[in-house]
């Protein structure tokens, strides 16, 4: 695997079969058992490698957003590899501890942070808190203060732009719940820097998931700039510049910006001003270094439609269901024959909305394996256990060697810590 590959080329069609880097689908389906999800440690590499050389000259930290996927080898990949990382729970940084990455290079965001979340962060040594509210600012500096500690901070602003994406995603309106607005950002920057126990040392914002086009970053970018220059006017001098993720990339006919265009135009906007750059691009390193494989357990042809009932469902895989999402779906092996129809592919949830796919031009027999393709951003990690459905099994495929990273949920895992009543 070369740098700055596509990462879908390292999902490649070979005498019809689709592999991943050195390994057949099938080998991973018949080892493993579908429902499953597939990464690439190549895709991963090749993703986040394309950041960190678009940055190369310019100080920079490229924070993974861990919740578009947090399996431990996931982070274990990108920290080996020179990633910081963005986590919004205390969970995210147990994880990225457990995985060997360095606090020193975490963010933490997230709208609700909790003191005991605070004071292990601190604890931690985390780089910095990235601070969504007046309130969470006062409880962080008493949190530091009673752990004998200064917390670094970077407050996040709302620069109210619209990011052109779903609704559900795009949080740099006024109206979202995120962020400090703009217009009040000033004062809560000179609180900040008021309090005995806070460090300010950046501001932060993250307008939106899914972003294709540069526009709305840019015009992000230069509000905040325009911020940094009014606090280096009162005194106030920011360390870096942390401008989130969001950076889209191809389901269908998108055709987000490379990163490599994103960054140069960003790194445009900051010019010779001294500031360090830090990004949290999630999707953009993940969605397409992952694929969901299921097993079509039974086809149901009606005078209305055609279904093919697949081994995974909404619980498994939410984002056709939650954002009418759509990903693409391929057969596994190719041209062993079947039933050639339009099918709505369907999960066993008891959900009209569980669908992977729906009117997708497939020929299909039951057993047939099919790969949801993009599935390796905000798939597990949303998935549930609806229906006491146990989460499927989590796979890294590194050359030739498959590598289980999270075994498949049993039944005694769903119903511990449950119990009846008493007699
Ligand atoms: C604060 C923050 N940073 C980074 C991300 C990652 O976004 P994306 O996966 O779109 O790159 C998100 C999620 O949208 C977020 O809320
Ligand atoms: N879960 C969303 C992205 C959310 C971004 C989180 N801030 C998706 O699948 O598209």
């Amino acid at each position: 695997m070369t740098r700055h590959e596509d990462n879908n080329a390292v999902f490649t069609r070979r005498d019809g079969e689709l592999h991943v880097e050195g390994v057949s689908l099938t080998a991973v389906a018949d080892r493993v058992g579908t429902p499953c999800y597939v990464y690439s440690r190549a895709a991963l590499e090749g993703a986040l490698d394309a950041y960190l050389d678009a940055l190369a000259g310019c100080p920079h930290l490229v924070c993974y957003a861990v919740k578009a996927n947090s399996n431990i080898a996931v982070l274990d990949v990108l920290a080996r590899r020179g990633a910081g990382f963005d986590i919004v729970s205390v969970g995210e940084l147990e994880r990225v501890i457990a995985a060997g990455g360095d606090p020193g290079n975490v963010v933490f965001s997230g709208v609700g942070k909790q003191a005991a979340e605070m004071r292990r962060a601190l604890e931690a040594g985390i780089r910095c808190f990235n601070v969504e509210s007046a309130a969470e600012l006062e409880l962080l500096n008493g949190v530091a203060g009673d752990t004998g500690r200064r917390a670094p901070v970077s407050i996040r602003v709302n620069p109210d732009v619209d990011a052109q994406t779903h609704p559900y995603i795009s949080t740099g309106l006024k109206e979202n719940k995120f962020g400090v607005d703009s217009d009040q950002a000033m004062d809560v920057f000179a609180r900040a820097a008021a309090l005995p126990h806070i460090d300010v040392i950046g501001m932060d914002c993250h307008i939106g998931s899914q972003l294709t086009q540069i526009a709305p970053f840019i015009d992000a970018t230069r509000r905040m700039l325009a911020l940094v220059d009014r606090l280096a006017g009162a005194g106030i001098h920011l360390r870096h510049l942390d401008l989130g993720g969001g950076l889209g990339v191809r389901y269908r006919g998108e055709s987000p910006p490379p990163v490599h265009d994103y960054i140069a135009a960003l790194r445009d906007c900051i010019g010779d001003r001294q500031l360090e750059l830090i990004l949290e691009p999630g999707r953009s390193i993940a969605a397409n270094a992952g694929v969901l494989l299921t097993e079509v357990l039974y086809l149901k042809r009606t005078p209305a439609h055609n279904f093919a009932l697949v081994d995974a469902g909404m619980n498994d895989l939410i984002r056709p269901a939650l954002y009418s999402a759509w990903q693409d779906i391929q057969p596994v092996v190719e041209g062993t024959g079947g039933t050639t129809a339009i099918w709505d592919v369907v999960g066993p949830v008891c959900e009209t909305a569980d669908f992977l796919g729906r009117d997708r031009e497939l020929t299909l027999s039951p057993r047939d394996r099919l790969a949801v393709m993009g599935a390796g951003a905000y798939g597990f990690v949303m998935s549930s256990n609806y229906n006491t459905r146990g989460r499927a099994a989590e796979v890294m495929v590194d050359g030739g060697q498959i590598h289980v990273v999270r075994e498949r949920e049993t039944l005694a895992d769903l119903l511990r810590g449950e119990s009846r009543l008493p007699e």
